[in-house]
């Protein structure tokens, strides 16, 4: 008779609104994932903040609740790191691995703060690091890229891949509700991070395109090489100005290969941006996330699920359980990144874009004859100009020009805008927006 292999040790870091979800589906579904991995999964100990306090929400032997996190990661096969942030998070995971686990994580700010030492480490010890719940939540990303891209070449990856923010963009151009309203309500619903900051001025989404860029280009990309704006100069006025030109607005991280003089380079940037409604990622409503990934022979593929959020969160870290899991049982690692092609990042400045300016001006005669100079000293093409007369709150008339250029370096994008806000002609610039995904 065979004595039955030893469970696999699962530690896991952090009982919020993540880690809640995932102890109650390794509870839960314990019988199916023994027959998934060939081997049961074993909760060894959930590491919480503070003791002392009523853990039973967890539904675990309170024998398993522990505030020895240090302790904990040294006897596990496989930990699970749901605890987000900087530190203590990365001394946890490079312990876990010293001791032999694998590791799981839903921390984007760590993978794209450090990444690159943590994927050395895991290599160092033979160890798995997955973290497919990183970006976009529930969404399959991580290892589409990694794995069943690995084929090919991408170009491009667009994703609207923060829920909080889009829940509050969707609702101001939908009911017109305002921004601090909406990220409580978002909050209240567990899609915000705990410091919604990280959400709404989008370094949230600016470590997601991080980690995006650095598996779809093979090269190392952190955070502080993403050029970030977030959603809180977004006003009425910009949603109407999109509403105007058959957009909406959305928080994008755009992540795309860029050719300049001096050879191809890496774009990375999160900013609010139009886009046409006739883009598939128009229709990303509520706190739904959506990549869209442009590749050489695949074409264009669109990703598109539940970003944020307990249970849809937990689904991918159970998914990357799961993997760890069966790698253990098969012996070796499963695969990891490269970043063999070292691609540099470029600056915002070198990233190709389109603009929408709308103007106030003078209503005269050469007023659109000097505006349409400061573009051409710029070399940037005007593809639209637009002239309209709006009525103010006083009921007073107002000349405004809606100009849309053809793609153009940000530099002399932004450059433009500038001198534009200096010229008598102009009494307000009242709305600037990059254009994409047309
Ligand atoms: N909530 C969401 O929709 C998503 C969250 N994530 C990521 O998942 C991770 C967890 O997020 P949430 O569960 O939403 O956060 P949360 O704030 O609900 O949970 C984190 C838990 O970790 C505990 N904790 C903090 N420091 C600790 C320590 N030193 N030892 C033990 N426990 C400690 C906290 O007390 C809290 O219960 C973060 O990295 C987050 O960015 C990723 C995708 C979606
Ligand atoms: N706070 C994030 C959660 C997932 O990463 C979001 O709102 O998308
Ligand atoms: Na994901």
């Amino acid at each position: 008779m065979t004595t039955p292999a030893a469970p696999l040790r699962v530690a896991l870091l952090g009982g919020g609104t993540v880690g809640g979800s995932v102890v109650r589906m390794l509870l839960e579904q314990a019988d199916d994932l023994e027959q998934r991995i060939g081997r049961r999964l074993e909760i060894v100990g959930i590491a919480v903040r503070r003791a002392g306090r009523d853990r039973s929400d967890l539904g675990v032997d309170p024998g398993l609740i522990t505030t020895d996190a240090q302790e904990l990661v040294t006897r596990a096969d496989i930990v699970v790191e749901l605890i987000g942030g900087i530190e203590p998070a990365r001394g946890l995971i490079l312990r876990a691995m010293e001791h032999g686990a694998s590791v799981v994580t839903a921390n984007k700010a760590l993978l794209a703060e450090d990444g690159a030492s943590l994927h050395a480490a895991a290599i160092d010890r033979g160890v798995d690091l997955y973290y497919e719940a990183s970006v976009a939540g529930a969404i399959p990303i991580l290892r589409p890229i990694r794995d069943s891209l690995a084929g090919d070449s991408i170009n491009r990856v667009i994703g609207i891949v923060n829920g909080t923010t889009n829940f509050v963009l969707d609702a101001m151009d939908t009911t017109g509700a305002g921004l601090f309203e909406t990220v409580e309500r978002a909050q209240s619903l567990g899609y915000a991070e705990a410091d919604p900051t990280a959400d709404v001025e989008g370094f949230d989404a600016a470590a997601k395109a991080a980690i995006l860029s650095s598996l779809a280009f093979h090269s190392s990309v952190g955070t502080e090489d993403v050029h970030r704006e977030g959603i809180t100069g977004v006003g009425a006025r910009d949603i109407q100005a999109a509403q105007d030109m058959g957009c909406t607005v959305k928080l994008l991280a755009i992540c795309e290969k860029v050719e300049t003089p001096d050879g191809t380079g890496i774009s990375a940037r999160v900013h609010p941006a139009m886009i046409p409604l006739t883009h598939p990622l128009a229709s990303v409503r509520e706190a739904y996330n959506a990549v869209f990934v442009e590749a050489e022979g695949a074409g264009d593929l669109m990703f598109y699920g539940q970003g944020a959020g307990g249970d849809p969160t937990a689904s991918a870290v159970l998914g990357d359980i799961v993997a760890v899991a069966r790698t253990r049982v098969t012996g070796g690692r499963g695969p990891g990144a490269s970043s063999y092609a070292h691609l540099p990042v470029l600056s915002m400045g070198q990233a190709v874009t389109r603009y929408h300016v709308s103007l106030e001006v003078a209503d005269r005669s050469g007023v659109l004859a000097s505006v349409a100079t400061k573009f051409a000293e710029h070399d940037v093409s005007i593809e639209t100009v637009r002239q309209q007369v709006v009525t103010d709150d006083e009921g007073a008339p107002r000349a405004m020009l809606i100009i849309v250029t053809h793609a153009a370096t940000d530099a002399a994008l932004s450059a433009t805008v500038d001198e534009l806000a200096q010229l008598d002609a102009v009494n307000e610039v009242t709305s600037v927006m990059r254009v994409e995904g047309s």
